[in-house]
């Protein structure tokens, strides 16, 4: 295929018709990368004297820039939305439906983005086939139902175990998810990645040698065992929700536009709340939520801000660990997830008055070493560039020659 021949065929691209296939596009259906160096080969005749230093350097700084963002909505989003959630039981919220519910519904605050949302100029993303509906939607029901299956899990557990507990089991996520990382990701076990997920793992753990008047020994022992059973299969499908959130991207939506990562939120929270309402209302719990309001300690207009607010946060946080899938990789989003769990004690103490331990700054400590150590790990990665998964930066270097051609 000669290039003006494949310049056509981008301008041809209409956002919502998919692009006729032919010879070249025949090779798309592979991994991201490949399909890269390929269109990349074919792009340099003509694009190699827009390749400025500046340009590259822009794309760079654009793509840290993201990264930073969404690791920033990852750490606000769930400290402000787990303290509300604290807020919330504390003064008489009682519903673990309503608790899961919350963490997916805020979806709506994105509806605007579709409407706002001006038409792309051409890019690389143009050329590559659309995935099929049927394949959109095994994505988006298996990501929701993932989702809705987690925030029950993890809701389940938090209610019957200590906090502390239930910190210590959920740091086995990190474990769950280079588990699966492994096998559906290639991901490979380097010393400092090694390094990483062994700090990031002990970190909460030490949260459970807290003083014992943080520990309620109020749960019954059916109550600990359900908890301790729900704590780890929440860990154990959140572990997979990345790896398979990573995997989508990679095989079947393999586009780099935020509106694919728009969509991916809107719709797979959009499952995960149709199955949690069925749960709400299957429960029966649904029926004491008018009760539930009008006793809540606060007062009812302080009752909706909480689960209004909670669920603006819950939504912020979703986005930035699928932002962070996104632009580089599952392990990484979940690092900084992980990194984010000792934080919440510490301000725990200023917004409910908890008790300041020693504990907690060292499992503090270690968590911010263990980030440091993947983050390394993730520099060494960029500097080879071969092992990075999703090559977002190839995907804007190739859509800016694009634009310019
Ligand atoms: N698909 C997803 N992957 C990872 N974290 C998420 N949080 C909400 N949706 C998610």
């Amino acid at each position: 295929m000669t290039e003006s021949q494949e310049v056509e065929l981008c301008m041809d691209e209409n956002e919502t018709k998919p692009v006729e296939n032919n010879d070249f596009l025949n090779h798309i259906d592979q991994p991201i990368n490949g399909f890269l160096n390929h269109a990349d080969q074919s792009l340099n005749g003509f694009a190699n004297h827009t390749d400025q230093p500046t340009t590259k350097n822009r794309r760079r700084y654009r793509r840290w820039f993201l990264v930073i963002l969404y690791a920033v909505f990852v750490l606000f989003g769930q400290a402000a939305a787990t303290l509300l959630g604290r807020f919330y039981f504390d003064k008489r919220g009682n519903s673990k439906w309503m608790g899961s519910l919350i963490q997916v519904v805020g979806f709506p605050i994105l509806l605007p983005y579709y409407c706002i949302r001006t038409p792309a100029p051409p890019t690389i993303n143009s050329i590559l086939p659309k995935p099929s509906a049927s394949a959109l939607a095994l994505v988006y029901v298996s990501l929701g139902l993932l989702v809705a299956l987690t925030g029950y899990l993890e809701t389940l557990g938090l209610s019957c175990l200590p906090a502390s507990t239930f910190a210590l089991i959920t740091s086995s996520r990190l474990a769950f998810n280079a588990f699966f990382s492994f096998f559906f990701n290639s991901v490979k076990f380097t010393p400092y990645l090694i390094n990483s997920l062994v700090l990031l793992t002990i970190s909460p753990t030490l949260l459970v040698f807290q003083p014992k008047n943080e520990i309620s020994n109020e749960n019954s022992k059916h109550n600990y065992v359900l908890g301790f059973i729900a704590s780890v299969a929440g860990s154990a499908a959140y572990g997979l929700l990345l790896s398979v959130t990573q995997l989508s991207f990679v095989k079947v939506l393999k586009r780099n536009t935020i509106r694919v990562l728009i969509d991916v939120i809107v719709y797979e929270s959009l499952v995960a709340t149709i199955f949690t309402l069925v749960g709400l209302f299957a429960s029966g719990e649904a029926n004491k939520l008018q009760k539930e309001m009008e006793e809540f300690e606060m007062g009812k207009v302080s009752y909706l801000l909480t689960l209004s607010f909670s669920a603006i946060c819950w939504n912020l946080f979703n986005i930035g660990c699928v932002g962070l899938i996104f632009e580089t990789s599952s392990l990484l989003s979940n690092s900084i997830v992980v990194l984010g769990l000792p934080i919440i004690p510490f301000l725990a103490v200023f917004f409910f008055h908890d008790k300041m331990h020693g504990i907690k700054v060292i499992s503090l400590v270690l968590a911010v070493w263990g980030f440091l150590s993947y983050l390394y790990q993730y520099y060494l990665d960029e500097k080879s560039s071969n092992d990075h998964i999703i090559s977002t930066s190839k995907i804007e270097e190739i859509n800016d020659q694009f634009g310019k051609a």
